[in-house]
């Protein structure tokens, strides 16, 4: 109707000039969808939120990233979004009229991420996108092939098969203490190198200021490339190497204007298929040198890496026997990318919180160091009876989950809370203010608490009242490992080294993107500990 119009206007006016006309069509589209859609016509116009018209608002943001991260984390702060404490259902609306629906009641949650799961799959935009950068894999699938690869890979990630290394043998293992014993020394290993590079830099009696994040990143792909993939990604000894430099430059797709600019380019029809074809390598200079298109050209060099660098891995050839092509199982990376974002994350924000709360660290020092003295290589079984320890990692990873929430599309009409849900309906789950909310955690939920852990209530408890690694059949399929992972690096480095904030006044700098990295690096000041004087407290 609004065309028609503006077509007789046109033509009574007799405007001699087409791209005026377009320039203005687009004008008004952008006027109606921006300004008077949310507003008078949206079907979701009487859910309560912050309306954001060109850039999302702090209101918005603190419900889709949670609250701003303070150095001290008070009781009690208000930042205006009190005002929702009430509500189950809020509606934020984007930059360009982007609506979401940020489900906060429990029940919503259930509904959507256990219960009609399939009914809320994961949103095509966001499937399409992943797909051109890590390929197609159980974070970018639906339907009934994503259930023949969680069938097929989960397995491989449950505790007694991860400590296999080697065999490969998934069903019907029982769990051996000398083969869990061999998946620590693995991961031990790692370690080893890691606390060699940071010796060679130690400056003795200042220590050294080190950006943590660079560190917990290079150590997290190694990790997981040997874990689960007996891969030797070997970033520690080599910052050059294809799949280092492939991630490096992938998170600069990451940044603000980045993840936008790129997600404008993937919904263009086509260009998900072109970054992988020849001839988008022989252009990849070319397109880097034209505006916007640089994100183009570290896709068609990430995408090559990932086809070369995939063939290489051993699990592959456990996958292979399924009805998946060569090239969908190559494209298992997927959860090599999915894996390492979290753990660098989740080790980062962990030292964070150790460096602000020594009383914390130290008494973690003074639980670790016995176990490490004896055995420096302890047991997953020893490892897992350190009862702060667990305190400490489910603590940061409530407090600060590396990922800040996940969305899903409705694939049907449907209701929740007594909201109608049109088909189409993009609804969002905040995992971070999941994780704070006081009715569950009490008034203290925004500080870092790890004693929390040892007398959790019925309201508060690791299966209901924390999202971390989400619910349902989409939630992470490493949370075993990285669990184990985050246990192995945070004893052995607290053990060795004292982490201190790196000047006075220091603030966290959170950037969230597909997960919440520092933005600064984290620099963290590391000291040698000094053995004699601890023990003797
Ligand atoms: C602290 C570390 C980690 C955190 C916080 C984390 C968190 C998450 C979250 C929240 C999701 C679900 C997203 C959604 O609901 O849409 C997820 C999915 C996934 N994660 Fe993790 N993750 C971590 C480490 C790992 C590791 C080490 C691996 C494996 C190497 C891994 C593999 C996966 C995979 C394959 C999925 C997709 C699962 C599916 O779609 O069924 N994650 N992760």
């Amino acid at each position: 109707m609004l065309g028609e119009v503006i077509w007789q206007a046109y033509s009574l006016s007799q405007v001699p000039h087409l791209p005026l006309l377009v320039i203005l069509c687009l004008a008004l589209f952008i006027v109606y969808r921006v300004l008077l859609y949310p507003k008078y016509f949206s079907p979701y116009r009487h859910i309560p939120g912050p309306l954001a018209f060109v850039f999302s608002s702090d209101l918005a943001k603190h419900f889709l990233y949670g609250p701003p991260l303070r150095a001290n984390s008070p009781e009690g702060q208000d930042d205006g979004y009190n005002k929702f404490n009430d509500t189950n259902v809020i509606r934020i609306v984007g930059p360009l009229g982007l609506e979401r629906l940020v489900l906060l009641s429990p029940l919503a949650w259930e509904h959507a991420l256990i219960t009609r799961w399939q009914d809320y799959p994961r949103p095509k935009f966001y499937r399409n996108a992943f797909k051109i950068v890590i390929g197609s894999g159980l974070l970018t699938t639906e339907g009934r092939d994503r259930v023949l690869m969680k069938k097929m890979i989960a397995p491989a990630f449950s505790l007694p098969s991860l400590v296999l290394r080697g065999s490969y043998a998934v069903y019907g293992v029982t769990m051996s203490r000398n083969i869990i014993k061999q998946q620590t020394v693995l991961l031990y290993s790692l370690i080893d190198v890691l606390t060699q590079r940071v010796l060679t830099l130690e400056s003795p009696s200042s220590g050294v200021v080190l950006g943590i994040h660079e560190w917990m990143s290079k150590a997290s792909l190694d990790m997981i490339c040997s874990s689960a993939f007996s891969y030797d990604a070997n970033a520690l000894h080599n910052p050059h190497s294809e799949l280092v430099v492939a991630f490096r430059n992938l998170e600069k797709l990451q940044g603000g204007l980045s993840i936008r600019l790129f997600l404008a380019l993937s919904i263009i029809p086509g260009f998900g298929r072109f970054v992988s074809t020849k001839a988008a390598w022989r252009l990849r200079k070319m397109l880097g040198l034209i505006p916007f298109f640089g994100n183009a050209s570290i896709l068609v060099n990430t995408t090559k890496t990932r086809l070369l660098t995939c063939g290489e891995f051993p699990l592959f050839s456990l996958i292979k026997t399924t009805k998946f092509s060569t090239a969908d199982i190559l494209y298992q990376l997927n959860i090599l990318g999915a894996g390492r974002e979290g753990l660098e994350s989740g080790l980062s924000w962990s030292l964070y919180f150790l460096a602000v709360n020594q009383d914390a660290q130290e008494k973690l020092r003074r639980e670790v160091t016995p176990l490490l003295a004896k055995d420096p290589r302890p047991s997953y079984k020893a490892l897992s009876a350190l009862k702060w320890l667990d305190c400490v990692v489910m603590e940061s990873l409530r407090l600060f989950p590396p990922s800040p929430g996940t969305y899903r599309q409705a694939e049907v009409p449907d209701h929740m809370d007594r909201i109608p849900i049109p088909k189409g309906t993009l609804v969002y789950f905040p995992f971070r203010i999941f994780n704070t909310c006081k009715s569950r955690w009490g008034n203290d939920a925004e500080k870092f608490r790890p004693e929390r852990w040892l007398t959790l209530s019925e309201s508060a408890n690791a299966r209901k009242s924390f999202a971390a690694f989400s619910f349902g059949p989409r939630a992470c399929t490493g949370r075993t490992m990285a669990m184990i992972a985050m246990k192995v690096v945070l004893a052995s480095l607290v053990a060795k080294f004292e982490f201190d904030l790196a000047y006075e006044g220091q603030l966290p700098r959170p950037i969230t993107s597909i997960s919440t990295k520092p933005k600064d690096n984290m620099p963290l000041r590391l000291r040698l500990v000094d053995q004699g004087a601890f023990s003797s407290k």
